[in-house]
């Protein structure tokens, strides 16, 4: 079942169009890599897509309901998002961070408890945090400390993720872990939006691509369908092979 539905999305910032005219959907059981050079409307377009955006045209439907008349709290009981820019201003435990999921269902400040507890201890156990719960997030290492991010976004138990760019500055196996979190979710029946910058890594997990270039969607398609020489030439301006699931970035254009 379709569960996010974005038609026609325009977004713009004074003069500048952000978002051109864009639509695509996100089902559970799927996971979709979005793609595209820095300034290409990504960020913009995931806004946009959860409300957290004004749009000058197009509509954002969750659940089958406006996004705009729902509250902030219903919409993350519906769509966790995993943003950019993650501060954490204050070296809180590991435990009080991914409890920070459990706000948009009513959990009260302080110590959760009953199902909001439980939900804190699956996502503590799925991103291997169980033994850092009480650690200060300020004595983390980077890749401990995205795994808390997701924790914290699997914590509110929605049926949909949106995660811009979480594995960016993770070495290659911390980039495996995040990105095999996220699989499992979706394994298990949610629905994932990921933007990403690693093109091998977005062909070997995504089931769906969605390319945008200067604030469009130029292709929304599987891997197998969508990406190609011509499209990374087309889209990040370099000339590429792709021998299977490997892909060969060569130059620059
Ligand atoms: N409030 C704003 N006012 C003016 N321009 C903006 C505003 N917000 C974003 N932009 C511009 O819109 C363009 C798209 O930004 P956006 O963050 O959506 O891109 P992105 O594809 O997510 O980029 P990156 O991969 O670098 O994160 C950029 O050129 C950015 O400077």
């Amino acid at each position: 079942m379709t569960e996010l539905t974005v038609k026609n999305v325009s977004v713009h910032a004074d003069k500048s169009m952000l978002v051109d005219d864009a639509s695509f959907a996100l089902a559970r059981g799927e996971f979709v890599a979005l793609l595209g050079p820095n300034g290409a409307g990504k960020t913009s377009l995931i806004r946009a897509a959860m409300g957290l955006q004004d749009v000058s045209a197009g509509q954002r439907l969750l659940g089958g309901a406006d996004v705009t008349t729902l509250s902030p709290a219903e919409r993350a009981r519906q769509i966790a998002y995993l943003p950019q820019t993650r501060p954490l201003a204050w070296p809180n435990s590991v435990r009080d961070v991914v409890s920070l999921g459990r706000f948009s269902h009513g959990a009260p400040l302080g110590r959760l408890k009953g199902l909001d507890a439980e939900a804190v201890d699956r996502a503590l156990q799925a991103c291997g945090l169980s033994d850092l719960a009480t650690r200060k997030t300020n004595t983390l290492s980077g890749g401990e400390l995205a795994r808390v991010h997701c924790a914290r976004a699997f914590a509110a138990e929605a049926p949909l993720l949106i995660a811009d760019e979480p594995i960016a500055a993770l070495d290659p196996r911390q980039q495996f872990r995040i990105l095999d979190l996220i699989k499992s979710y979706v394994d298990h029946g949610g629905g994932a939006l990921v933007v990403l910058h690693d093109i091998q890594l977005a062909a070997r997990y995504a089931s769906r691509m969605i390319w945008m270039k200067d604030g469009r969607i130029v292709a929304d398609g599987p891997p197998a369908d969508t990406l190609t020489p011509d499209r990374l030439k087309d889209i990040y301006g370099v000339t590429a092979r792709i021998e299977g699931t490997q892909i060969f970035i060569e130059g620059a254009v």
